[in-house]
């Protein structure tokens, strides 16, 4: 019924590129070979033909070459300490898919895997093609060992921190002053702009209780058992902001922890005479707590035993050039980072319409960028090729991820 058979190895550097149609989330894939010459990778693929509800179809899966040496994924995938990579980049390049398949490929050699995105406009679930939104943990089908998806919804964050915020200090705590006609500390109250900090927060606050709220789950024990950790992260700005964004609590906070002192004092004052209950856990300690969970986020994302940030970008000047940005301004912030995927490479073609090969030529010189550019050149380069469908699926993912990740 089937017949495994596989590719003829390629030649040095070059291998037959099959690009693919997926029509199960497993591991049946329609394929359409299209051989073209690349040298993105020393997969090979093991097919086997079925034939199935009458369609043709071929089992893919990639077999390691048979004289492959120690690869830089063996450094990444060895050891069963927990090992945190997050994947940044311009808004498009492609970080889920490249998060998503290295997790997928993490899953696959053993590591129990979670994948997380803190970016607003999740594409977890486009990426794999199941269901993950809902803001908890949800499997992943398909990988050897278990994979577990998280969408953060930083929005959903914001109102949960904003509404106990509300409620157990803020506005109650100005109403109550405003009651007791302490009218001035109620003007430093809003001096302190809380309210305006929650209603208009700053750029990256709402990717910083994401991610806050990221190292709450981490804290409970059921997340021990994630030796891998992947985080699909929010455009280029917002992971800068996010790693400033201890400093901009410290002053927010200086100010309003003296004027918690200031409250406290008068409101003992208030009870001594009225004898009333003052049991305000205020906004302040909110903000106290938020800004621990920032510091400890900023201290793991310095962390070079633990940590790596790998930059996705495409071969073009524009995202070439925030790359090298991100790149400056994650050094300045001792961010450990090693990698660089260059993302939708046009494979090697000999016979290049007029816009490929303009396309080309602009891959080319962004290429060349990359290599003279004076923070992206130390990085390792990986190119992973533009490929000719949309990256959906475990399956397709685990292709990604084998060319990307070797
Ligand atoms: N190498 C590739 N070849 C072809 N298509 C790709 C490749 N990489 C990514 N894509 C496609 O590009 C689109 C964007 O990819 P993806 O969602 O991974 O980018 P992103 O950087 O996470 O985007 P965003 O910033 O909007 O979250 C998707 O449709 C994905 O399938």
């Amino acid at each position: 019924m089937s017949s495994p058979s596989i590719l003829s190895p390629p030649s040095t550097n070059s291998m037959a590129m099959t690009s693919f149609f997926l029509h199960s989330p497993k591991t049946h894939m329609v394929i359409s070979l299209q051989e073209a010459k690349t040298s993105f990778s020393s997969t090979f693929l093991s097919l086997s033909v079925n034939r199935k509800q009458g369609r043709r179809s071929l089992q893919v899966r990639s077999v390691a070459a048979p004289s492959e040496a120690i690869t830089e994924f063996d450094d990444m995938v060895s050891g069963t300490k927990r090992k945190y990579y997050m994947l940044g980049g311009k808004g498009g390049v492609g970080k889920t898919s490249c998060a998503a398949s290295l997790a997928v490929k993490f899953a696959n050699n053993g590591h129990p895997t979670l994948v997380v995105s803190t970016d607003p406009a999740h594409s977890l679930s486009d990426s794999f093609a199941q269901d993950l939104a809902g803001g908890t943990l949800v499997a992943v089908e398909g990988p050897n060992s278990p994979l577990y998806a998280l969408e953060i919804n930083p929005e959903k964050a914001r109102e949960e921190f904003r509404s106990a915020n509300q409620k157990n200090g803020g506005s109650g705590v100005k109403d109550f002053m405003d009651g007791m006609g302490l009218g001035m500390i109620v003007e430093q109250l809003g001096e302190l702009k809380l309210g305006e900090l929650l209603d208009t927060p700053p750029p990256g606050l709402d990717e910083a209780i994401a991610i806050s709220k990221v190292m709450q789950f981490l804290e409970q024990e059921q997340y021990n058992a994630f030796t891998r950790i992947v985080f699909d992260t929010a455009p280029t700005g917002h992971t800068l902001r996010l790693l400033s964004l201890p400093d901009f609590l410290d002053a927010s906070i200086g100010k309003i922890l003296k004027l918690k002192q200031k409250i406290a004092s008068a409101t003992s004052a208030i009870k001594s005479v009225f004898g009333q209950e003052q049991t305000q856990d205020d906004a302040a300690d909110k903000l106290k707590r938020l800004r621990e969970r920032m510091i400890k986020v900023r201290e793991l994302f310095r962390d070079t035993d633990s940590t790596e940030f790998v930059i996705v970008t495409i071969p073009t000047v524009m995202a070439v050039s925030e790359s090298s940005r991100l790149r400056a301004s994650l050094k300045k912030e001792n961010v450990p980072v090693k990698r660089l995927v260059v993302n939708q490479v046009l494979p090697p073609s000999s016979s290049d319409c007029k816009f490929c090969a303009m396309k080309r030529k602009d891959q080319t010189r962004a290429l060349d960028m990359i290599r003279s550019d004076p923070e992206l050149s130390g990085l390792r380069m990986i190119q992973a090729p533009l490929v000719d469908v949309e990256i959906r699926g475990v399956p397709a993912l685990q292709f990604l991820g084998d060319i990307v990740w070797r």
